[in-house]
């Protein structure tokens, strides 16, 4: 297994650039599914979940291609004949966004078969809503030996009210939707930009869709769907993680080709802590000049609210900042895997229940820490980042899931991190 050896202490300058996102990029494949053309998307991330994307489409028939380059990272992906519509276990175990398929291979083929996502460690995570939606649309859905099997002849128009905002369940859905026969109307969506990036993808396609980005979504099915090209979105969750790596650093760093807009609920919680950010159309450069940080409370969210995926890096941050902060998880109940680490590197963090109380102004000190799921790993390279001596990062893996090349991009802009392969394991 990698690891990544970090010293801290030296500040972040200079211009690092964002990468496409991951949680849109992964549902805009799973869309390809709907169409026997090909459909091409740009801005692809290099990140494990991709990978596992690309076999997961192969495994089921579809022709992928992925090519990743200096100016370009695309992939092409035509399902022109899927002649094994099964979502194996193998594959769907190393990613829970392997779900997405479920909605578009049944209403494409009228079944699919889809192994049981589990849980994982940030909590249970189950897909009760994707299930339910689809019942409401005519699907039969059963069970058999961890695989969950729906079947349609084809897909109906329903009234789906959603009993908890979800994201990959709004998109499951949406996709479902758009070869349905007839309209269908979601309320209490997801409102997330990798949603409405979705539907853009979708409405090229030649999907009928309206009031994507608002809790109301109207789809009108279509018989099929047809050919596209699309650009995915930045990925707002690492921009984030890049604009608290300039602030914890005390760095001056231009966090470019990111959408500020999507990043709206970070940039005015680092404001209240008095980091100085200049927004542009498509960059945030973050000027910490050296001034103390200041606590601010944060409690996640559903979007536009504070991302429960930036919930962990903000913590690190949180850390060395003057006074008290309190972090309420509200979106997962078991996503404080991050904070026994950064207490083992000398942060004061104590939890009770869904809220961490974050005492601030620690002296980070290197130590050996192991990375549990891939936003508490960002967490920890924050605070490797600052922390006194050299720190050493254990099962990296977590983090090669959504960051593309993160030691690299680091040290483009100054840090001290080079990753370690182990010689004695292997991922
Ligand atoms: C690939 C992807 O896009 N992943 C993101 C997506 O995950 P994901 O879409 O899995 O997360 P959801 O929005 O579905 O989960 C939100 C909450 O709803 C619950 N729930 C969800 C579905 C369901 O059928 N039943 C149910 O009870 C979940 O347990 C959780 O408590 O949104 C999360 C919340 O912003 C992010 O942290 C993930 O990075
Ligand atoms: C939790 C995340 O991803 P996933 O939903 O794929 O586990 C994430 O991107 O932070």
């Amino acid at each position: 297994m990698d690891k990544f050896v970090v010293r801290g202490g030296n500040p972040l300058l200079g211009t690092i650039k964002v990468s496409g996102a991951k949680n849109s990029a992964l549902p805009c494949m799973a869309a390809a599914i709907l169409t026997e053309e090909e459909v091409v998307l740009e801005n692809i991330p290099q990140v494990q979940d991709i990978e596992t994307e690309r076999k997961l489409l192969t495994s089921m028939g579809a022709e992928v291609e992925l090519g990743y380059g200096r100016a370009q990272h695309r992939t092409s992906i035509k399902c022109a004949i899927l002649s094994d519509p099964v979502a194996k276990y193998e594959i769907v175990k190393t990613m829970r966004a392997s779900s997405l398929v479920l909605g578009p291979l049944i209403a494409r083929t009228g079944i699919a078969r889809v192994a049981m996502p589990g849980g994982c460690a940030i909590g249970g995570r189950p897909i009760d809503l994707h299930i339910k939606g689809l019942e409401a649309m005519g699907a039969t859905v059963t069970y058999d030996h961890g695989y969950l099997e729906a079947r349609v002849d084809r897909l109906k128009g329903a009234h789906i009210v959603f009993d908890k905002i979800t994201v990959t369940g709004t998109e499951d859905l949406l996709m479902a939707a758009t070869l349905a026969d007839g309209e269908t109307i979601f309320e209490n969506c997801a409102r997330e930009p990798e949603v409405t990036d979705l539907a853009a993808l979708l409405t090229a396609m030649g999907a009928k869709i309206e009031g994507a980005g608002t809790s109301t979504i109207k789809v009108q099915g279509v018989s099929s769907l047809h050919g596209a090209r699309h650009r995915i979105n930045p990925d707002r969750i690492e921009a984030g993680t890049f604009l608290i790596a300039g602030a914890i650093t005390g760095g001056d760093l231009n966090v470019d080709c990111c959408e500020p807009e999507h990043l709206s609920a970070l940039i005015a919680k680092l404001e209240q802590m008095g980091v100085k950010l200049d927004v542009g159309k498509d960059h945030v450069r973050v000027r910490s000049g050296g001034g103390p940080l200041k606590a601010a409370d944060i409690s996640t969210e559903e979007y536009p609210g504070f991302p429960t995926d930036m919930q962990a890096q903000f913590m690190a941050l949180a850390t060395q900042a003057e006074g008290t902060t309190t972090v309420t998880e509200n979106i997962f109940e078991n996503r404080f895997m991050h904070v026994s680490e950064l207490n083992r590197m000398g942060a004061n963090i104590t939890v009770s229940g869904r809220t961490a109380t974050v005492r601030g102004k620690s002296d980070l000190q290197s130590a050996a820490v192991m990375c549990s799921d891939l936003r508490a790993s960002a967490a920890l390279v924050l605070a490797a980042l600052v922390a006194d001596g050299e720190s050493i990062l254990d099962r990296v893996y977590h983090m090669d899931r959504g960051y593309e090349r993160l030691e690299e991009k680091l040290r483009g802009v100054g840090a001290q991190i080079r990753r370690m392969g182990d010689v004695f394991g292997k991922r």
